[in-house]
Parts: C-alpha cells; structure tokens; sequence
C-alpha cells in the first residue's frame, strides 16, 4: 500500500512500518457553509457519511467533492472532472501535506476538511456518519433519525459488526494472496450476508421499517457488489440476488432517490479494475453486467 512518513510520500510502504500514526482533531463547531468533505465515488466507506448527508438533506451546509478513479503510484488524484475546488491541490497527498505537513499515515478518503483553520479534522468514515446523523440533525432538510436512542448501542454494535464482517472483509479476500485466505474470508463474508438475509425477512430495514444509519453501512458494500465485487473481488460463492430478502432490501434502498444519486457505478467500476493493478494488471474495465436496477 501507501503511506505518508512525516510528510514524505512512499507508495510502497505499508502502515505497520510506520512508527507513530497521526490522528485529526474533530471541530466540535457545527456550522454551515464551514465543512468540505472530499469523498471517492468509489469508495464504500466515504459512501457512508455521503450517504448520510444525502439522505439527511444537508448537502447544502456541508459541501461534498470526489478524487477522480484512477489511484496508481500517486495516490487519490484530482483532475478537470474532478478538481479541489477549496484548496487547488492537484492529489490527497498534497491536501494532506498542506494540513499537516509532518503527517505520518494513510492518505485515504473521506475527508473532512474546515475551510476557517485550513486543516483535515476528520478521517474516519465511521465517525463522521455518526457525527453527521446525530450532532448535525438540526441542520438537516430532512430530519430522519439514523440513531434512535433506543437502539443506540445496537447501532454502534452492528456498525463495527458490518465493518469488520461485510465492508472490510470483501477487500480481505479480494486482496488475498494464498487460497486459504480467500477461502476463510470468504466463507465469513457469505455467512454474513446469510445473517442478514434472515434478519430482513422479518423486518424491511435492519431495525424495523424506518432506515437507520447500519443500512447506510450496509448499502455502500451491496451496490458494488454485481458488478465489482462478484467479478473483480471474486466474491462469486453466491449470487447476490439469491439471498433474496436481502436483494429486496437492496432494491428498496436504491428506489430512494437521495440514496439513489450517491451511486455511480461506472465510476467506481473505473476506480476497481482500473487501479489494483496487483489483481487486475491489464486495468480492462468490463463492459457488464447490466444490472436490474
Ligand atoms: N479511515 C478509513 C479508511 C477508508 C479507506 O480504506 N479508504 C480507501 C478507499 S475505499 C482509501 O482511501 N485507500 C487508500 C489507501 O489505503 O492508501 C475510513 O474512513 O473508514
């Protein structure tokens, strides 16, 4: 992978190589019109406080721009489609040197960026959902509640549970370099998937009919999973579609349409194929599948 050592660019370098990791300080300021978050559309876990933001209405008060899809040896890169608007930088590892010029760690998406003190205050997906889904619902257009006090701890629980078992894992064996890798993470991932199917054949969302923010961790890994994951990932022990609660489930969430807009399959179909070249080196994109929805 790739990382940054007190500001020095190394893109074969992995982070446990590292000897300190830095972290951002979070801005307990709730303002509108202070906050950029740079997100990839392909990335599943910067779908998740995009999906928030969308859902919630609050794209207005905090703006949002993605990296273009390639990342090779430079890392995430801004283009003319894709530009850094705020800060003019040409990739993340600028941005991030530009915040923080001694940073040692990942240059990873999303980012949380405060144009008033021009730093990175932010940048983990997780957190950021919870923060956008809770702190900034008086902000929001629309003022669904993603956290339900009452399943508030159940929340946090499936959330780490959805990452560790769904979101991470498909890289996990995606990324595999031996079979029995492949074979275990495989297996917890499509025993997952099976948990969930049952549990949405009693309720229509994880908890219950109203959407909470475990759908919107849940969702980023499921719209790429047909035409990214099932081919480029090998995650092919099933078909999507035959774990049939779950497909509806799928499908009711991409009916939404301010869920809907934040999937753009053609540019993370791109980024995949195109930029892990360790799993894919000729970067041939394929032409499907067309997809039922
Ligand atoms: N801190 C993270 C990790 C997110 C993440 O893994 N982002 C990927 C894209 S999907 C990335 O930017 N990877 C670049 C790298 O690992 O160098 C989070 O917010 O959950």
């Amino acid at each position: 992978m790739a990382v940054l050592d007190k500001g020095i660019w190394y893109p074969n370098r992995e982070e446990h190589e590292l000897s300190a990791i830095d972290t951002f300080t979070p801005s307990k300021a709730i303002e509108a019109g202070r906050y950029h978050l740079y997100i990839s559309l392909a990335c599943p876990f910067a779908h998740r406080p995009y999906g928030v933001i969308s859902y919630l209405g609050l794209e207005d008060v905090v703006s949002i721009s993605s990296v273009a899809p390639e990342r090779y040896e430079d890392g995430w890169l801004f283009n003319e489609e894709y530009p850094d608007e705020i800060n003019q930088t040409k990739n993340l590892v600028e941005l991030f040197i530009l915040s923080h010029p001694a940073y040692s760690g990942k240059v990873t998406v999303p980012i949380l960026w405060d144009k008033v003190r021009n730093v990175i205050i932010g940048n983990d997906s997780a957190s950021l959902a919870m923060d956008f889904a809770t702190r900034w619902l008086p902000l929001a257009k629309n003022k669904f509640n993603l956290v339900p006090e009452n399943y508030k701890n159940e929340i946090i629980a499936l959330n780490e549970w959805l990452h560790g078992n769904v979101n991470r894992r498909v890289y996990n064996f995606g990324f595999a370099q031996d079979q029995k890798t492949y074979n275990t993470s495989s297996e917890i991932f499509f025993d997952a998937l099976e948990i969930l199917n049952a549990r949405l054949k009693k309720s229509r969302y994880l908890f219950d009919d109203e959407i909470t923010l475990p759908d919107l961790f849940l969702m980023p890994t499921l719209v790429r999973f047909e035409t990214v994951y099932e081919i480029h990932f090998k995650a092919n022990k099933q078909r999507l579609n035959s774990f049939e609660n779950l497909y509806r489930y799928m499908l009711d969430l991409v009916a939404i349409p301010n869920l809907r807009k934040t999937v753009d399959i053609n540019h993370s179909k791109l980024h995949y194929y195109m930029s892990h070249k360790h799993i894919n080196p000729t970067g041939i994109v394929p032409a499907g599948p067309k997809i039922a929805w």
